[in-house]
């Protein structure tokens, strides 16, 4: 087992602005020098699961000279609300912290998301690190910058792009996720096989023990490999004005599964889900093949993610998928591919077509 870290490079608008994701064992010890020597105060977000953690990284920053404190927030998407984005703003003001000063995330997406928001909006922008300890948070949430907050209509409504002066990924933390978590994140995993690197999907399928082994080698190289396509992606176009909209694979209909579930499902399920339902889009368009589509479902499945959803929701999620970041007034849009490693955009202004590829998927 490699106790080597390995460096991810992710390209800012300026040499300034760039940035490492680091993945690699017992990273904490780096925390102090990626902060840098202006940064005096430090808050550390983590929720309540993780207390332990968050404690034992203020503890090093302490012992490292820094002026740190914790604050403690709702665990998973409870995390990601206005209110609570106001609690970790009153812990800023009552401890002076400054443009110097800097916050650090420890948890999983929903925290890095919180966090990342409250970093992007305090006297409009202190330094964030993120200490990723989900898989989903390591692959996905903690890179690329987009950082937000639920509203009652929906997903992420609220946000910013922020990106972080660096990400630490420390394996081991994946020691106590729960395996639906773990899960969860391959889902995020596997959209990156289907966008843009195929050969996560021929390792998932022919390792199917050792991916769900969080210590294994080959959730080290799915890891890295998902988080190279998310870094290339992200440092070709932060703001999603073209290629990163592929990112968004499974996603229209992922959120609107989130929303219509009160968020009670796991993001990685609902994208599992927004994903068979983007291939069977792909699919009846005619852009995509039976054989590629139909490898969506024997992969997702293989994991254990869902691959169905309700039948009778079906007008819930139309709602919901209309407030999608991708839609463009009454036009809905959808990351769709042409095969594995080839997505592309469909426009769709007439839903029976939406609701035909739904009849694929509904159970
Ligand atoms: N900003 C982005 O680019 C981006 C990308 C993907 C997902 N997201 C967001 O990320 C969130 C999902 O992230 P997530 O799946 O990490 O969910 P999460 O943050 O809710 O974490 C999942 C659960 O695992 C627990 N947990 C995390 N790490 C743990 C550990 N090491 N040991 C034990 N328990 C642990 C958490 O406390 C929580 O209960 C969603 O809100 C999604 O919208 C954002
Ligand atoms: O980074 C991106 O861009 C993504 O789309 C990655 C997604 O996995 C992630 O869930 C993201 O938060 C969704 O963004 P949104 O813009 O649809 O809220
Ligand atoms: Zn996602």
């Amino acid at each position: 087992m490699s106790n080597e870290a390995t460096v991810i490079k992710v390209t800012g608008q300026s040499a300034n602005e760039n940035y490492d994701v680091v993945v690699g064992r017992g990273l904490l010890g780096t925390l102090p020098d990626k902060l840098g020597e202006r940064v005096r105060r430090v808050l550390v977000i983590h929720p309540r699961a993780l207390r332990l953690t968050g404690d034992t990284v203020r503890d090093e920053l302490d012992a490292a000279g820094f002026t740190a404190l914790t604050a403690e927030i709702p665990d998973a998407e409870e995390g990601k609300h206005i209110q609570v984005a106001a609690f970790c703003w009153q812990v800023l003001g009552q401890n002076d912290f400054t443009r110097s000063d800097a916050i650090v995330a420890v948890g999983g997406g929903a925290v890095t998301d919180l966090a990342g928001f409250v970093a992007a909006t305090w006297l409009r922008g202190v330094k964030v690190i993120h200490m990723p300890t989900s898989l989903l948070g390591m692959v996905d949430a903690s890179v690329g910058g987009k950082t937000g907050i639920n509203t009652a209509e929906g997903k992420n409504l609220v946000g910013s792009f922020h990106p972080p002066a660096a990400v630490l990924a420390d394996l081991d933390t994946l020691q106590t996720l729960p395996k639906n978590e773990l899960i969860s994140g391959m889902a995020e995993v596997i959209k990156c096989g289907f966008i843009a690197d195929p050969a996560i999907l021929d390792l998932v399928e022919k390792n199917t023990d050792a991916v769900m082994d969080p210590g294994s080698e080959v959730v080290r190289e799915l890891i890295e490999r998902a988080i190279t396509v998310k870094a290339d992606v992200v440092s070709q176009d932060l703001k999603e004005s073209g290629l990163r909209e592929i990112l968004n694979y499974g996603h229209t209909l992922g959120h609107a599964i989130e929303l219509v579930e009160r968020y009670s499902w796991r993001h990685g399920a609902a994208v599992s889900v927004g994903m068979m339902f983007a291939a069977e889009l792909s699919r009846s368009v005619g852009r995509l093949s039976d054989t590629d589509a139909d490898r969506h479902r024997t992969i997702l499945e293989s994991l254990g993610l869902p691959i169905t959803y309700r039948r009778d929701r079906w007008q819930g999620l139309l709602d919901g998928m209309r407030r999608d970041k991708k839609s463009r007034g009454d036009l809905l849009r959808f990351v769709v591919l042409d095969g594995v490693a080839k997505p592309g955009i469909l426009d769709v202004p007439d839903t029976s077509l939406l609701f035909a590829a739904y009849q694929e998927i509904a159970s």
